[in-house]
């Protein structure tokens, strides 16, 4: 009888490690609340990321820069209470791990613990090396983030394709390789050539989950919202659609605002 992530009844860091060995895509998702955790839940994926992108998507912001831990524990908290399968991962905030390994180890703790969720994301290679080592000492377990890193925005200018040289190439296979060997259980790249994920993925033992890195990494994540088509503006070549939800939510809205004006809303049966 073969072995399939399907047939598991609560997704953990190893079993998604045993997924990369077995040749089993990991398939991703973010959340960032109740309701919509428990339909991504419900669908099966392994793992549910509530990634600060939540500042972008829930909050409106420019850049995920702005939210806070609060926010984050918040946005994790309810997504624990829905989730039934996944692993829930959380991103560590810009500015809650960056100063030293102490305020990093902090900040992990109290999203674990205030959140109730499996393990932590932050984002950076060599420059946050002590902060993962202390936070993985603690029993964490962490996900690496290289490549488009959106906490740093503001240091590139854009969010164009990242290691297309050479230099950063190699930077960033040697930061996965470290990732792997102080111990995460996988690593994101974001927006990089489909070639250097296919190196990074066969270079290291933990799997890779990539977001506009092509098919070649151990698994795949997009944005929720970008998925289902809430929001319109954000359509870089990497996203696939599977679902135009501003379309129909603006229909059934403007149904109800016609039934409302029209006093065909409520009848009678909705009635007491
Ligand atoms: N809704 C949403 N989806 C995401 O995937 C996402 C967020 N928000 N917020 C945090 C980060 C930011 N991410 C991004 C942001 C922009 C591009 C991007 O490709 N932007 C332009 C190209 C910019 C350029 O080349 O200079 C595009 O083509 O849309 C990709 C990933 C991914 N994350
Ligand atoms: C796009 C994913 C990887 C992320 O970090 C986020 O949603 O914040
Ligand atoms: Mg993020």
């Amino acid at each position: 009888m073969s072995v399939h992530s399907s047939d598991i009844k609560r997704v953990t860091t190893h079993i998604i490690q045993e997924m990369k060995t077995r040749g089993e895509k990991i398939s991703c998702l973010t959340a960032y609340d109740y309701s919509m955790a428990g339909i991504v839940d419900a669908a099966g994926v392994e793992l549910i990321l509530v990634g600060d992108s939540a500042s972008n998507v829930m909050a409106g912001h420019e850049t995920t820069l702005p939210i806070t831990i609060d926010q984050m524990i918040y946005h994790a908290s309810s997504v624990v209470r829905a989730v039934k399968r996944a692993l829930v991962v959380v991103d560590l905030p810009f500015g809650s791990y960056q100063g030293n390994s102490g305020e990093a180890l902090r900040s992990a703790i109290r999203i674990m613990k205030e959140s109730g969720a499996h393990a932590v994301k932050l984002e950076g290679g060599l420059e946050i090396k002590e902060s993962v080592v202390r936070i993985l000492s603690a029993g964490v377990p962490v996900m690496g983030h290289l490549g488009l890193t959106p906490q740093s925005i503001y240091k590139f200018g854009t969010y164009s394709v990242r290691a297309k040289e050479e230099v950063e190439a190699k930077k960033l296979l040697e930061d996965a390789k470290m990732l792997d060997e102080i111990g995460c259980f996988s690593v994101v790249l974001e927006k990089i050539p489909s070639a250097l994920t296919k190196l990074v993925s066969e270079s290291i033992a933990i799997p890779t989950v990539g977001i506009g890195a092509g098919p070649h990494a151990d698994g795949q994540i997009l944005v929720i919202h970008d998925v289902l088509g809430i929001n319109k503006g954000f359509k870089p070549r990497f996203l696939r659609q599977y679902a135009n939800l501003n379309d129909i939510m603006n229909e059934a809205i403007t149904n109800y605002i016609k039934d409302v004006k029209g006093k065909s809303f409520p009848n009678e049966k909705e009635s007491y």
